[in-house]
């Protein structure tokens, strides 16, 4: 059987608990995994510290940077060995995976590295009493060791989304993947060895949240900062947790994301994106839509043209190049999701496709397979209408106003994303300033340009990572002045 290692100080190193990895296309257990003990991630966090005193803490902007792209050209040396650990982890399909996964794992350690090479600074001249005036530039340092926790969707990418600006700007981190998926970020600490990134500038520890690694990673003194994505109460025991020597936190947690559909659509693409942002990932995607708001002269086309792309999505195993959507991530997020199916149909839904489990080969019925699934006919005011389910779901309702339909978008304790369709030029700004998210997409869904801010307002999240953005969260900046 494949173990799973904690990756300390360079090294791969076993514990003595155990617990297994468990593949969500069929429920066998594909690998075990070694929970590291509180004493482990201590020496992580001390593994940390001191590779902030060594050889890396002392590296130019430039030693760094060609070392980052080292690790980016490391993955994709090693791609395909990615995409099987990815994909035998999460259960997604080979064909996401290759375009979207894996290649964002390589690309945050070569966005970073480029980012980091041509930061500027801010300079300000002032006058003094003397005439002599003094000067302000402003400088960046690390902010030490950082605490990395993941979530299971899209681990790599996640993952790495966090690591590479937090390495670019000289810190060193310690990784707690989710206890779901742990094998890519395992894989990684071979790529950093062979990239020459210097041991314990990159941890890896398994485990789960209380009581496990998670607890320890975020309540460890030695930890300067953290960052975080998964569920929003989970985020709110971090902040708690950072609370402890006021220290800082990133957090991109839950969305209810909105889709708003105008008349005046290009409705092929409207179609083709919303089939994406509903169903990509088996709907296991914080930016993903679950509430589409549609205007009434093409909600009945528009549920049709939907309910026929949900019923050709086509389940099944990872590798097979039919597949586009995978089961869900375990047994226990599909009884999750299965509870808003049955309370979907509680609070009065109509029940357009889906709604259950479906039927899979002998071979795969031991998987978290689940159906597509729409609804129309739910007030908004339903909690399958406010809550987050993370599932390849979503409801549909018709509007007759802007005003309205921005109103009910907004009516939500999250803040995450939103998409916009819409041929209006005008409207499309007037809307996209209106919604109250920190991402919104028009005429488009998951168009990622990696410079630009990512996060969430209200409860999906505080602070902003992606481009300069990252670097407020990785770095202390100090203000030097100099009388002169
Ligand atoms: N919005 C998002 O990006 C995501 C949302 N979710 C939602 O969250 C639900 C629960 O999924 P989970 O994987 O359990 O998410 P989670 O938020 O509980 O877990 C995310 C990470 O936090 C760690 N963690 C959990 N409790 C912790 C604690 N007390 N201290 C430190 N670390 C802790 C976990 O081990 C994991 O690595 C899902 O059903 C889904 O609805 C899950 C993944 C991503
Ligand atoms: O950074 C991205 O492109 C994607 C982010 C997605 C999440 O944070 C999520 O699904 O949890």
């Amino acid at each position: 059987m494949k173990q799973i290692l904690n990756f300390i100080n360079g090294t791969y190193q076993p514990s003595n608990r155990t617990f297994p990895d468990r593949s969500p296309v069929t429920g066998e257990i594909v690998a075990q995994v070694h929970e590291a003990s509180r004493e482990q991630v201590d020496a992580a966090v001390r593994a940390a510290r001191a590779a902030l005193e060594g050889p890396w803490g002392k590296m130019t902007v430039a030693e760094r940077v060609e070392r980052l792209y080292a690790v980016a050209a490391g993955i994709e040396k090693r791609f395909d060995e990615f995409l099987v650990a990815e994909c035998e982890d999460t259960g997604k399909p080979f064909s996401l995976a290759r375009h979207v996964d894996i290649p964002r794992g390589a690309a945050n350690f070569r966005i970073f590295a480029d980012i980091i090479k041509n930061v500027p600074t801010e300079f300000f001249e002032m006058a003094t009493p003397d005439g002599r005036g003094a000067i302000n530039y402003s400088y960046r340092t690390p902010v030490g060791v950082v605490g990395v926790i993941c979530p299971w969707n899209l681990p790599l990418l996640l993952m790495t989304w966090k690591v590479g600006p937090a390495l670019a700007c000289g810190n060193t981190v310690v990784v707690k993947p989710s206890e779901e998926t742990p094998q890519t970020a395992a894989l990684l600490g071979e790529i950093m060895n062979e990239a020459g990134i210097p041991p314990g500038v990159y941890n890896v520890v398994h485990g789960f949240g209380p009581d496990s690694a998670g607890e320890f990673v975020t309540t460890h003194p030695g930890v300067n900062a953290i960052t975080f994505t998964g569920e929003t109460r989970t985020g709110e025991i971090i902040m708690k947790a950072a609370a402890q020597g006021a220290r800082p936190v990133s957090l991109e947690m839950g969305g209810k994301n909105a889709a708003i559909v105008f008349a005046d659509c290009d409705f092929d693409a409207a179609i083709e994106g919303t089939m994406r942002s509903v169903f990509a990932n088996c709907g296991q995607v914080c930016l993903g839509t679950e509430r589409v708001y549609v205007e009434r002269p093409i909600f009945d086309r528009f549920v049709e043209a939907l309910k026929r792309g949900a019923e050709g999505l086509q389940l099944g195993r990872p590798d097979d190049p039919a597949t586009n959507m995978g089961p869900l991530i375990s047994q226990e997020h599909r009884e999750k999701v299965l509870s808003y199916y049955r309370l979907a149909v509680e609070e009065g839904a109509t029940v357009v496709t889906g709604g259950g489990i479906p039927e899979m080969p002998k071979e795969l019925a031991g998987g978290s397979w689940i159906q597509p699934t729409i609804w129309t006919g739910l007030p908004d005011t339903a909690r399958v209408m406010r809550e987050e389910i993370f599932g390849p779901c979503c409801h549909i309702a018709p509007f007759d106003s802007e005003e309205e339909v921005i109103a009910r978008a907004n009516d939500s304790d999250y803040g995450l994303a939103a998409a916009v369709w819409t041929t209006n030029l005008s409207r499309a700004h007037r809307v996209a300033q209106k919604l109250e998210v920190g991402i919104c997409w028009v005429n488009s869904w998951f168009l990622r340009d990696l410079r630009t801010p990512f996060g969430g307002a209200k409860r999906s999240g505080i602070g902003r990572e992606g481009g300069v953005h990252s670097l407020e969260f990785y770095t202390e900046l100090k203000n030097i002045c100099i009388k002169l």
